[in-house]
């Protein structure tokens, strides 16, 4: 069984607005909301893949109740704990470029987390779980690497999408997937990764550090997947893109959703992107019809 693990859940409120004037009054054309958080996002893919996973983590509030009805709407399985304290809300303005303001979240108790941790003592050897997104300031420094010890402990594969110290963390763990964007893979090296070749080489030293597969998605230059065997890139398809928010997540969907049909791991790389790139093409994240559409697009090719 997959579980994610999001730590700080978000309702995302997407904004089209058409020419946005800072210090003005404006009005948006088009709005949506969408629960999110990485966790979620992953989840939320997952199922659209006929691939059953969890959601774990925190939800508090009228926010938290809007997460989770809107996740029984889809059939998408969750057990968050209570915070008490609404869930946050981000806002996602489409305005030519994308311009982000992420809430901080609620504060979670040591009480709560205690529960939180728990509950991933109690999953079984073989599962997979997913922690994805960054870690609100009311918890642990370390919880991920609390929680990775605990997976390490179980034998429960762990797969993690974070930035900054949350990764930092991880390396040298066990980690049966790793996913940075090409951003986040520069900045744990404290440099910048613009190509293909510059990923593989930092994706290499996390391999040679503990990560079993370790995908570098790259916008739109598609995404890199190094092993202790090789290194792929998949390119990505043509299209227009309306709404990355939440594409980093799909690749990891994708990806996943592959693996437990017992696809390759080139296979899986290519679902990745095609899921990435699927959701990038949506406002809302990608369906089963938008991947399998987009799958004769991409083409993997080795890398030395
Ligand atoms: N312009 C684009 N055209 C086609 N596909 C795209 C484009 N931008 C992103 N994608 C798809 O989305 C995937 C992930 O993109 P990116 O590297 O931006 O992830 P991310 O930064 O982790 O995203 P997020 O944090 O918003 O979920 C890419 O590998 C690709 O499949
Ligand atoms: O603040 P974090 O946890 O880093 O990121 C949260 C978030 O930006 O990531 C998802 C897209 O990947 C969105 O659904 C959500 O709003």
């Amino acid at each position: 069984m997959i579980y994610t693990c999001t730590l700080n859940p978000s309702i995302d409120y997407i904004m089209h607005v058409n020419q946005f004037e800072p210090g003005g009054l404006n009005r948006a054309e088009k709005t949506f909301y969408y629960p999110g958080g990485k966790g979620i996002n992953v989840s939320r893919v997952l199922n659209q893949l006929s691939t059953p996973s969890t959601a774990l983590g925190f939800a508090g509030g009228f926010t938290g109740q809007f997460i989770r009805s809107f996740l029984d709407e889809e059939g998408v399985s969750h057990q968050f704990i209570e915070t008490g304290e609404p869930s946050r809300i981000n806002v996602k303005m489409k305005s030519g470029d994308e311009t982000e303001i992420n809430g901080p979240g609620p504060a979670i108790t040591s009480d709560q987390q205690t529960e939180l941790l728990s509950s991933i003592e109690k999953l079984s050897p073989n599962d997979t779980l997913v922690i994805a997104g960054s870690v609100p300031a009311s918890l642990d420094k370390d919880i991920y690497l609390k929680i990775a010890s605990i997976c390490k402990e179980k034998n429960i594969s762990l797969v993690a999408d974070t930035s900054g110290a949350a990764l930092k963390q991880l390396i040298g763990l066990p980690v049966m997937l790793l996913k940075p964007n090409h951003h986040e893979l520069g900045q744990l090296f404290e440099t910048t990764v613009t190509t293909k070749d510059d990923a593989v080489f930092y994706a290499k030293k996390l391999v040679e550090q503990g990560a079993e597969n370790v995908i570098v998605s790259m916008g739109s230059d598609g995404a890199v997947l190094v092993t202790s065997q090789y290194a792929l890139h998949a390119n990505v398809p043509q299209g227009q893109v309306k709404n990355s928010v939440g594409a980093g997540d799909s690749v990891v969907a994708g990806f996943l959703a592959a693996l437990s049909t017992g696809k390759n791991l080139e296979t899986a790389l290519r679902y990745g992107v095609a899921a990435g790139s699927a959701t990038a093409f949506n406002d809302d994240l990608c369906n089963q019809k938008e991947v399998d559409g987009l799958l004769q697009d991409i083409v993997v090719t080795g890398l030395n």
